[in-house]
Formats: C-alpha cells, sequence, structure tokens
C-alpha cells in the first residue's frame, strides 16, 4: 500500500487477536521463505513488463508474444541477479502467467532427472538449465490420455543404425495437448511404445529433438503447431498447447530413458531393478505441486472474496447509519470461512506431501520401492479432491461477490479460467480417484494376512474398534477434540472402503466388480483423502507455532475444516453409523459458534498470506479496500469507452433509430 494512503480495511485490522507477521511465516512455512517470497513478489510487482491487467483485452497472438517477452525478461532477471533456485521459482510463481517455462522447469527437467541415467543427466541437464534447449513433456494423445498404456505413438528400435524410429501411426497417435509444444519447445520427453525386435516393451520416454536450433524450424518428419483456443479470455491461451505427429523420425539409441529399462547396442532388453512405475514418476512429482498450488490458488481467491465482502454493505441501516457488511451475513460466513480454512488446510497438507514425496525420492535412490504405492495413492487423490475443491471455490468466491465478481477486474474469472483444467490435467480427478480406490481395496483385502497397514492407512489396522466404535459426542463442545473428530472421520472411511470390498467380493470377475461399483469406490477414496488432510492439519498443531494468538487461529480453522467436511458429507458419516444424527446436529452448532470468532480476524488471516495487489489482479481485493473509485476509474479505461459513440453507430444503431421515427410518423 502507499504510504499516506487511506486504508478502508483498517478497522477490520484493529480487530485481530493474532500477530499477523508471525502467522506470514507460518503460511509461508519459515521466516526465511517468507522474506524470499516477499522479495521476489516486490521485484515482479514493481517491473512493468510483469504489467497483467490487460490480459484479458489482448488478441490470443498478443497475449502469446506479450508471453515470450515477460519468459525471457525473468530468465534475464533471474541471470542478471544470480537469483538461486528458490528465487527464481518465486519470481515464476509471481510472474503469473502460464508459459512454456512451467513445462520445461515443472516437467522436461524432471523427467530427465528421475527416468534419465547418470549419463543422460549429464549431457542434457547442463543444456537444460541453462535453457539452451526448451523441453516439454509430450505424453497425451487425440486419443488417449487418462489410459496410458493405450498410446498409440510407436519407438521401434533399428538395431542397423543403433537408432529409435518414432512414428506416429494413426490420426489418434498425434500428441495432442502437451504445454509448451506448440510453438516454442526445441525438445520433447516424448511417451511412445518401445518394440524392440518385434516385440512390445509397454510405453517409455524419448527425448526428441522437435525444432532447430538455428531458426526453430521443426526438424525433418516433425509437423507441429497449436491446438487452439481454449476455455476463457486471457487465462491459459498464454500457453501454446501443441500437436506433434512424427513420420518416422529417426533418434539416437542413447535418447531413450533409461533409468527404468535399458536396450543395449545389440537390443537387448535388460529391466533395471527399479519399479515399472517409476516411468510415471514425473506425474508423480507434478501432482505434489498441484497441491501446493491449490491452496494458492484458493488462498488468492478467498482473500479478494474476504476483502471485499468486509467493504461491501447491503440493507440493515438503523436510524440512518450505515448498512451491514456482507461479511456480518450468517449465509456469507458459512460459504466464506470454510472455505479460507481450506486454504489453510490445503497449505500444510501440501507441506506433508512434500515432505512424503522426498522422502519416498531419497528411498528409491537407496534401492528401497515399499512406499512408492503410498506416494502414488496420496499425490493421485490429494491432487484430486484439492483441485477439485478449489475449482469450485474460486466459482464460489465470484458469487459471494456478486454482481462485481463476474467482472474481469475482480480477477476471480480469469483466475477460474486459469485454475480449472487443473481437475483435468496432470490425471482426470475421478481417475485419480479410482486410483486410490485400488489402494484402499487392496489394504483391506490384506488385514486379515497379517500385513500392518502403515503411513496414511495405518488406521485401517484397527479396523475391528472402527468398523463397530461410536462417538461419544455429547456437546457440541466435543466437537473442538481433535482425537473425536479423528476417529469420526476414520471410522466413516474404513467403513466406506470395507463396504466397497465386501461389494467386489459378491462379483465373480474383481474388474468387473470394480467397474460396477466405480462411483461407491471413488467416494471411499475422497473419505479417505479427507481424512488425511484434517489428520495433516490437526498434526501441525502439535509442533512449536510461535506468535501471539497464531496457534489459536488455527485450531479455530482446523475444526471448521473438519466439521464442515463432516457437516457436507453428512449422509456418509450417518449411513455408516459413524455418528448419530443428534450428534450431526451438535457439529452444526458448533462450526456456528466457530464462524463468530472467525470473524474479527478473517481480514487479518487473509492478509497472512501476504499478497501484493499486483499478485492479486483484482479491484475487489485490493489490500486498501479501496473499491469503488477504482471500480469507477477502470470502467472508463475499457477500449469501448475510447469514444464516445461507438464505431458501428452509422452502420446498425442509426439506420435502426432512424426506422424507427419513420414507423412512429407513419
Ligand atoms: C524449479 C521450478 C519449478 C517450476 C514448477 C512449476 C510447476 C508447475 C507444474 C506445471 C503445472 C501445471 C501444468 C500442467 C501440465 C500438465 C501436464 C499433464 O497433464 S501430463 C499428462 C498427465 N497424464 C496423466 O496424468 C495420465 C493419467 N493416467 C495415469 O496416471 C495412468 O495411466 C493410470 C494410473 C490411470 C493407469 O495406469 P496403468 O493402466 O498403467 O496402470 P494400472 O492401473 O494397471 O496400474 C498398474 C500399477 O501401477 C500403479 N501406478 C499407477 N500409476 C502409478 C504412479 N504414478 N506411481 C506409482 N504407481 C503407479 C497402480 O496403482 C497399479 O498398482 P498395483 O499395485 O498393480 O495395483
Ligand atoms: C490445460 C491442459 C494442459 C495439459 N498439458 C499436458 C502436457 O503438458 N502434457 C501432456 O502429455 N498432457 C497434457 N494435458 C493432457 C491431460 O493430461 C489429459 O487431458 C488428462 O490426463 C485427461 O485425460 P483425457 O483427456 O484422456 O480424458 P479422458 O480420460 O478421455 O476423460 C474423459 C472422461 O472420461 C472419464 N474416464 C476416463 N477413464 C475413466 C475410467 N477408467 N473410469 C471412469 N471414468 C473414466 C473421465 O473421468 C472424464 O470424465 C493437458 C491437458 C490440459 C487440459
Amino acid at each position: 500500500m502507499e504510504v499516506g494512503a487511506p486504508d478502508y480495511l483498517a478497522g477490520e485490522r484493529q480487530t485481530a487477536e493474532f500477530d499477523v507477521e508471525s502467522m506470514k511465516v507460518t503460511w509461508a512455512g519459515s521466516r526465511h521463505a517468507l522474506e524470499v517470497s516477499d522479495r521476489m513478489a516486490r521485484l515482479v510487482a514493481s517491473d512493468p513488463v510483469f504489467r497483467k491487467d490487460n490480459r484479458v483485452m489482448l488478441s490470443r497472438k498478443e497475449l502469446f508474444k506479450n508471453t515470450l517477452r515477460k519468459a525471457a525478461h525473468a530468465w534475464k532477471r533471474i541471470v542478471e541477479l544470480r537469483l538461486t533456485e528458490e528465487e527464481a521459482s518465486r519470481v515464476r510463481f509471481f510472474v503469473d502467467e502460464p508459459a512454456f517455462t512451467d513445462l520445461h522447469w515443472g516437467m522436461f527437467v524432471p523427467a530427465i532427472k528421475g527416468q534419465g541415467t547418470e549419463e543422460q543427466q549429464q549431457k542434457w541437464l547442463p543444456l537444460a538449465y541453462k535453457m539452451q534447449i526448451i523441453g516439454c513433456y509430450a505424453q497425451t494423445e487425440l486419443g488417449h490420455g487418462s489410459n496410458v498404456q493405450g498410446l498409440e505413438t510407436t519407438a521401434t528400435f533399428d538395431p542397423k543404425t543403433d537408432e529409435f524410429i518414432i512414428h506416429s501411426p494413426t490420426l489418434t497417435s498425434s500428441k495432442w495437448w502437451p504445454g509448451g509444444l506448440g510453438k516454442v519447445s526445441t525438445h520433447a520427453v516424448a511417451y511412445a511404445r518401445l518394440i524392440v525386435d518385434g516385440q512390445e516393451h509397454g510405453v517409455h520416454g524419448f527425448i526428441v529433438q522437435l525444432r532447430s536450433l538455428d531458426d526453430h524450424m521443426p526438424l525433418p518428419g516433425i509437423t507441429v503447431g497449436d491446438i487452439g483456443m481454449k476455455f476463457g479470455s486471457g487465462a491459459y491461451n498464454s500457453m501454446d498447447n501443441g500437436v506433434l505427429r512424427f513420420d518416422n523420425v529417426r533418434i539416437p539409441r542413447d535418447q531413450m530413458l533409461m533409468r527404468v529399462l535399458q536396450v543395449t547396442r545389440e537390443g537387448k532388453v535388460i529391466q533395471s531393478d527399479v519399479p515399472r512405475q517409476l516411468i510415471y514418476g514425473t506425474m508423480v512429482f507434478v501432482r505434489q505441486t498441484i497441491v501446493a498450488d491449490a491452496s494458492c490458488a484458493l488462498s488468492r481467491a478467498v482473500c479478494i472474496a474476504t476483502r471485499y465482502s468486509a467493504v461491501r454493505r447491503q440493507f440493515g441501516s438503523q436510524n440512518g447509519g450505515p448498512e451491514t457488511q456482507v461479511i456480518d451475513y450468517k449465509t456469507q460466513q458459512s460459504r466464506l470461512f470454510p472455505l479460507l480454512a481450506s486454504a489453510y488446510a490445503f497449505r500444510f497438507v501440501s507441506e506433508w506431501l512434500k515432505s512424503l514425496y522426498t522422502d519416498v525420492t531419497e528411498k528409491l535412490q537407496r534401492g528401497e520401492f515399499s512406499t512408492l504405492p503410498e506416494a502414488h495413492a496420496c499425490t493421485a487423490g490429494l491432487k484430486s479432491i484439492t483441485t477439485s475443491a478449489t475449482a469450485d471455490a474460486i466459482e464460489e468466491c465470484r458469487k459471494l461477490c456478486g454482481g462485481h465478481g463476474y467482472l474481469a477486474n475482480s480477477g476471480l474469472p480469469e483466475l477460474f479460467a486459469v485454475y480449472v483444467p487443473a481437475c483435468t490435467y496432470e490425471g482426470d480427478n475421478t481417475v485419480l480417484l479410482l486410483q486410490v480406490a485400488r489402494f484402499l481395496v487392496k489394504t483391506v483385502s490384506q488385514l486379515g494376512s497379517g500385513k500392518v497397514p502403515v503411513g496414511t492407512t495405518a488406521y485401517m489396522g484397527r479396523a475391528r474398534h472402527l468398523i463397530q466404535c461410536k462417538s461419544n459426542v455429547q456437546s457440541a463442545e466435543d466437537w473442538l477434540n481433535p482425537q473425536v473428530v479423528v476417529e469420526a472421520f476414520e471410522a466413516r472411511s474404513l467403513r466406506m472402503s470395507v463396504a466397497c470390498a465386501e461389494n467386489l467380493a459378491k462379483f465373480p470377475n474383481p474388474e468387473e466388480g470394480f467397474a460396477q461399483l466405480a462411483a461407491d469406490l471413488v467416494e471411499a477414496a475422497a473419505a479417505h483423502c479427507q481424512l488425511i488432510v484434517v489428520t495433516k492439519f490437526f498434526e501441525k498443531l502439535q509442533q512449536d507455532i510461535p506468535g501471539k494468538g497464531v496457534k489459536k487461529q488455527l485450531q479455530i480453522l482446523s475444526s471448521v475444516y473438519a466439521l464442515y467436511i463432516l457437516h457436507k458429507h453428512l449422509g456418509d458419516f450417518l449411513s455408516t453409523g459413524s455418528i448419530t444424527p443428534k450428534q450431526g446436529a451438535l457439529a452444526n452448532d458448533q462450526l456456528r459458534s466457530l464462524y463468530s470468532k472467525i470473524r474479527p480476524n478473517a481480514v487479518a488471516l487473509v492478509d497472512a498470506f501476504n499478497y501484493t495487489d499486483h499478485y492479486l489482479s483484482s479491484v475487489l481485493g485490493r489490500y486498501d479496500g479501496n473499491v469503488y473509485p477504482t471500480l469507477y476509474e477502470e470502467a472508463w479505461k475499457d477500449p469501448l469507452n475510447d469514444s464516445v459513440v461507438p464505431d458501428g453507430y452509422q452502420e446498425y444503431i442509426r439506420p435502426l433509430l432512424k426506422q424507427q421515427i419513420r414507423n412512429a410518423r407513419l
């Protein structure tokens, strides 16, 4: 905020019962992370090249060129200022524009790191790190995305020349969707069916050069372009999602990523001791980062809706006094505060997921693979439930802002358009929950075998208790006890998984049973993932959390998150007998009283996200709350207002009006 500028939300900030600066540290993860983030946010906000308030007005070509300009400028600043990897990634975050660089750093580099041999990493990574080559992740095809085993692109080994021939045999085998592919990438990690000596060996990744490093023209045998405009204006259209066809393109044998499976000069296929599923490892990595992205997108929408709800007044004036702030309506609170609590919940579960991922990666380096299935289930499941909830929440925040939420300059329409594909990319959310369900059913089926479930399924080891326990909640206060809440969530989740397993057992063919029961399985998987989020929030509170009143606020938010989920899925809790209707009603009573506790802290709780006005890019979410004059000024900047009488008046409006006058005279 400018020095000396009026703060229309100052009164809201004064009622906060906790130290906002300390909460900023907790949200950022550490004082160091906050400092870096704050510095990079200001660096980006103060640089005119990174202006983004005009994005939705630009044509696709202008938008794309501007994105290239921003990406090049960001890279120049990163090099000039010798920014660390952490600082550079914060710069990209605050530039806040989907670009080919997301896929280069987020998928191409991790694919080589995760699936390449040491030698391959040494050859390719230095080039990628210096951006002397730019890469994308080309897996999905026109005909297949979810079903990776169904991909049709082939990579046939030619022992005569020691090369692979990469080929697109059908229209549906055209690569379709990869970000950065359409217009920018010089290279791709392309996924194709490996064929050696007429035998198929599954889908593997191959580094393929697509464009000349001299003039950017496609290499012989490569057909490549952009797939066209996507949902919304601005939004994801800054990304060149692409189409790619290979016509018998030859690449050297050593460009197959060979950590999982090697093809020798003689055409011998050697499976290493690394599990085949590591070929999917890049997706596991990105799914984990997408959970953190969910907390960012959600907190951004909630920040806008909360500040605006405190500024906006409707009805309720008494004796000529001010009208009621809409944030004081209980309905507004019951729609908004659970989303605020969800933003914090997703933040902490993403912190935990990152540590799980790091731990599993270290184990994989040591040749320990036992935790891989759990890492896959957690990343897939949490990616699914957090992105679905966030997409819904952004739209809810738009509605919470009434009519003004529908204006582009509220920031919410573009945020929704840019965010909503997260429910599809990196795995369709339903398909991913089915993966979690497989994992849960397998865990349940092994319960009798003496195999003790560990990690996030450890609670299933107490199946005997959880299958018949009764919640002893007797008052609304009892719902503030994390143990009580967790037990209700565990009972619900276990009972749903067990019911699925029992129903599955009735089918002679398990795959047929799985297909028939898919809708129930998805619900059981979501229940398990919600339990993880609730548990990790409570576990966060076991840590030392410094700062006056910070822990207290987080306790309130954790209860709000848990009881909101319970209220929303009350049917599950009741039908599984995990709680009684009376206990469900008490949970709702508690929720109401928690909303009242959040109310005086709401604006401070969103200030703790530490977002600059540049990052938020929302008139409604301005830090100073100076909404109306800004809305008014912004309206006049619209190109339609460049002239008082619009283009087209002479051709289309005037003849109409004249026509009416003639008719009236007749
Ligand atoms: C430093 C700067 C950083 C900047 C950071 C910026 C980051 C920004 C990132 C960018 C963000 C957004 C951009 C979006 C880009 C989007 C990219 C994409 O969308 S890429 C394409 C993604 N595609 C998918 O996700 C496809 C989904 N489908 C699948 O994952 C699979 O096909 C699947 C799992 C659905 C089925 O596979 P398959 O049929 O082969 O397997 P089975 O079902 O038979 O299972 C076999 C067995 O394997 C287990 N399994 C499956 N997947 C995995 C895995 N990933 N890991 C481990 N194990 C796995 C499965 O559970 C089975 O186990 P079993 O014990 O046999 O039951
Ligand atoms: C913005 C964006 C960026 C992308 N970037 C990339 C990229 O960089 N690289 C890349 O390789 N790909 C990329 N993709 C592709 C993306 O990964 C796929 O679109 C995604 O994995 C979903 O696959 P699909 O399109 O085949 O959906 P489908 O599988 O065809 O899904 C269609 C419907 O069928 C349902 N369905 C499918 N299978 C099942 C099942 N077994 N059981 C029940 N229901 C099922 C789904 O739930 C969905 O409702 C991107 C996609 C988008 C939208």
